[in-house]
């Protein structure tokens, strides 16, 4: 690396427009901060094109015979960015607005990720274009089981390993299993993770995101000298990775001030009972609407809410350059892939905010997954407390880790995050012969 070049980038093919690029996209977002890491550390022309492309994109169309005798098609995606540091791994969302643009930007995302992790697997990504809110059980069922079936020569445990993202879950991760266990005529249990725990599932795997995105939040607020006790938190999405963060949040003293889902925002300055709003939501079919403990607001005036701590654990752009000289955190720990744009970096940078990157922040998801993968792979498996264990420590270690290189280059966390993890995969490249 070199240890001259400072936050800009100078000149040079790096500016040269990759084609097919949506402006102010997840994917552009993506770029941006891929070519300024490409140029501190002044990568070869060839691998950063190689890296700007996803290795494999894949389009199916899935007919599902519905409950009533119709038939809908729905289309699903996969996409590969990266193979290089071994099989490759990522989630699949089930959203009616999800695109293709969003699926390529995630399996980056989930190469980078793993890289700054240091787990041995690559990047990818799934979706099915879908609102898994007006199917039945047993409709999302075949849709689940077809998607699959359109991706057996694409998955496999030594190939594309799924997990859960938005508005998926264990029981779909079950149907994914069961299906590919089917074609290959044996129980492969390791074909994907965040699975029931009885069918192979990790202890653990259901909150490791929130758990690794809190313990950085811890280590963001000590190098702040903020006690956690003393904190007070925002936290947008209260799902999987926002309801956990939450509460162990909350479980660390801090003052937890909103919350919200899509039904909106919910503000109580006092501080919001965390346990009460998961069990009200659990029993409300995943919804905090109606939750009565705070005071209701929207999804924009919670994000500009002055408070220590912003969890952005909803989905992409919801800190953009239009709402970016509005907030007020202190820190803002990416729970949610891709919640800041790269257009606002710079302006939440001035403003002196630290941001825990999301390819760090929300990591501990596919270090578990790893640890589920390796449980499967042995047949034997760990205690919740040795899960725990080891996740806050690689956690922990990261974020010292991309800590030490942003003071060394004198770079943001997350231009930290990228150039660490880029010079991982080049690396890697240039040692398995892929270039000189
Ligand atoms: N589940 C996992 O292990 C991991 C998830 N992530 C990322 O975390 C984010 C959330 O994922 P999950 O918690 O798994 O999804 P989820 O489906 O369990 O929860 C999503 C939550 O966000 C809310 N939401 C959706 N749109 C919203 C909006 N416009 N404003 C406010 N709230 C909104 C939903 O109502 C729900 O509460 C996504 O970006 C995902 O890619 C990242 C790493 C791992
Ligand atoms: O657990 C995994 O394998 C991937 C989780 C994921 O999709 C993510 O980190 O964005």
């Amino acid at each position: 690396m070199s240890n001259n070049k400072k936050n800009s980038i100078s000149s040079g093919f790096y500016k040269e427009p990759v084609p097919h690029i949506t402006p102010d996209s997840p994917f552009a977002s993506m770029m941006e901060r891929f070519r300024f890491a490409a140029e501190i550390l002044e990568l070869n022309e060839g691998v950063f094109k190689y890296l700007s492309s996803p290795e494999k994109v894949i389009m199916v169309s899935i007919p599902v015979t519905m409950d009533n005798g119709d038939i809908e098609v729905f289309e699903g995606y996969r996409v590969i960015h990266n193979s290089i540091l071994g099989p490759s791994k990522g989630g699949i969302r089930y959203s009616d607005d999800v695109t293709i643009d969003e699926v390529k930007a995630l399996a980056a995302w989930m190469t980078w990720k793993c890289a700054v992790v240091n787990v041995p697997f690559g990047g990818a990504k799934g979706g099915v274009r879908v609102n898994p809110k007006e199917l039945s059980q047993n409709e999302l069922e075949r849709l689940t089981r077809r998607y699959t079936s359109n991706m057996l020569d694409v998955f496999g445990p030594d190939r594309d390993i799924p997990a859960p993202d938005m508005n998926t879950n264990e029981q779909v991760m079950a149907w994914i299993m069961d299906t590919y266990s089917m074609n290959q005529k044996k129980t492969e249990t390791a074909v994907v993770t965040g699975k029931p725990i009885i069918l192979g599932g990790s202890k653990g795997r259901k909150e490791a995101t929130g758990r690794g995105v809190v313990t950085c939040t811890l280590a963001a607020l000590s190098k702040l000298r903020i006690s956690p006790s003393k904190t007070s938190v925002v936290v947008q999405g209260f799902g999987n990775v926002g309801s956990v963060s939450a509460q162990l949040m909350y479980e660390q003293g801090a003052k937890i001030i909103a919350i919200s889902d899509i039904s909106g925002g919910y503000y109580n300055k006092d501080g919001i009972n965390i346990p009460a709003a998961t069990q009200y939501s659990l029993t409300n079919g995943f919804s905090l609407e109606g939750f009565d403990g705070a005071e209701k607001i929207s999804n924009r005036e919670l994000l500009e809410l002055e408070c220590d701590v912003l969890i952005p654990a909803a989905k992409e752009d919801q800190i953009n350059k239009d709402n970016a000289p509005n907030i007020k955190a202190k820190i803002i720990s990416e729970g949610a892939n891709g919640p800041v744009t790269a257009n606002a970096d710079k302006i939440l940078e001035e403003k002196g905010i630290m941001i825990v990157p999301d390819i760090l922040a929300n990591a501990g998801g596919v270090t578990v997954s790893y640890f589920e993968w390796v449980q499967d792979r042995h047949g034997y498996f760990w205690t919740e407390e040795r899960v725990n264990r080891r996740l806050n420590r690689l956690m922990r270690e990261s974020f010292d880790n991309l800590f030490m290189v942003s003071e060394k280059y004198s770079i943001t966390l997350r231009q930290a995050a990228y150039v660490y993890a880029i010079d991982r995969v080049a690396t890697t490249l240039k040692l398995r012969g892929i270039y000189a």
